[in-house]
């Protein structure tokens, strides 16, 4: 039996960001190549005309599992029956500045955003906040919209993970696709930790350690983590623009590990509420590895190594 469209919901979709994550999510990147959806886009007033330009493209596009597009300005027409809610709108940064130094801007907009999705989303919304500093902008949606269970309010990481994924899989010459269980502790921010302690390559001989298979502790103890950690900024200096088909893909991933599951065995890296695990102060949106299973995530457990991300 056909499946019921979900409704998705994009803000700030007339931007970088935007313009590359609602193609993927209308060709079943997010949801599932069997998930009708229906795109609901927010821009704000001066990018109307832009939006709607948008709107016509995904409409010649004539993607099969696309069953409607709403393009407004108005927040509580955008947030009506949302099921997913992924939050790009707001602005970047420029050369030169730090995630938190579009804070004061970035802010005021998700006090605004979370009262309207708290009166017009589905009771069970999933919440992913793209814009930064995501992790500032999801503890701020959390704290004004409390009847959104905090469980469902997250913060994407899935970039820096992805990034890690893809320094690993240069150095050594293997498929992206082999590595797997890196972790992003911490903020989307210059100060997080990419961890490869625990993670893996599929060989031919079996799963192997990344640290064995590098053999260079020094490497993976130094460049890798700064190139990850600074990796936003390169894109910065290298385009004039911060990056955009990357953060789509990773919020596509974020989203349809979460509601359709991890694969056995492997963990991602989320930004979500903190029960405490690992000494982090309850409450706090904090990047830790999850598995996700019937549209839940959990925290996984034990995989701390004392010092290791302090
Ligand atoms: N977490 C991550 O990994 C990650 C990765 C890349 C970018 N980002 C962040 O995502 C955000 C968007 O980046 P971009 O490159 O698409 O920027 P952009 O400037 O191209 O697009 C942002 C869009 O948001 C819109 N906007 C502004 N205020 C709004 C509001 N109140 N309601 C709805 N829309 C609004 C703008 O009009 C614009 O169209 C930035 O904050 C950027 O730093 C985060
Ligand atoms: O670095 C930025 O400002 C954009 C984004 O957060 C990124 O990591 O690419």
């Amino acid at each position: 039996m056909a499946k019921d469209p979900v409704r998705v919901l994009v803000t700030g979709a007339a931007g970088q960001i935007g313009y590359a994550i609602v193609p993927m999510i209308a060709r079943g990147a997010m949801l599932g190549p069997d998930q009708p959806v229906i795109l609901h886009m927010l821009d704000i007033e001066p990018a109307a005309e832009s939006l709607n330009g948008v709107k016509m493209e995904l409409i010649d596009a004539a993607f099969p599992l696309l069953r409607g597009v709403v393009a407004t300005t108005d927040v509580h027409e955008a947030c009506k029956g949302v099921n997913i809610a992924v939050m790009v709108g707001g602005f970047p940064r420029k050369e030169g500045m730090e995630r938190k130094d579009v804070m004061s801007k970035n802010v005021s907009i998700y006090k605004a955003q979370a009262s309207a999705l708290e009166k017009n989303a589905a009771a069970d919304v999933k919440v992913l906040v793209v814009a930064n500093p995501a992790n500032t902008n999801a503890l701020i949606l959390k704290e004004f919209a409390p009847s959104i269970p905090e469980k469902n309010i997250t913060c994407l990481t899935r970039l820096d993970h992805n990034r890690a994924l893809g320094q690993i899989s240069e150095k050594l010459n293997v498929h992206v696709g082999d590595v797997k269980n890196v972790i992003i502790w911490g903020n989307h921010s210059s100060t997080q930790y990419p961890d490869v302690n625990h993670a893996t390559v599929t060989t031919s001989g079996g799963e192997k350690p990344v640290r064995e298979l590098v053999a260079n502790d020094q490497w993976l103890n130094t460049e890798f983590i700064t190139t990850v950690q600074q990796r936003g900024a390169a894109i910065i200096k290298a385009r004039k623009l911060s990056s955009a088909l990357s953060a789509a893909s990773s919020a596509c991933d974020h989203i349809r590990d979460w509601v359709l599951g991890t694969p056995k065995g492997s963990w991602v890296s989320m930004g979500v509420y903190s029960d405490g695990s690992y000494g982090i102060q309850p409450g706090l949106v904090y990047s830790f590895p999850v598995t996700c299973e019937k549209g839940q995530w959990s925290i996984v457990q034990g995989k701390f190594e004392l010092g290791a991300h302090c």
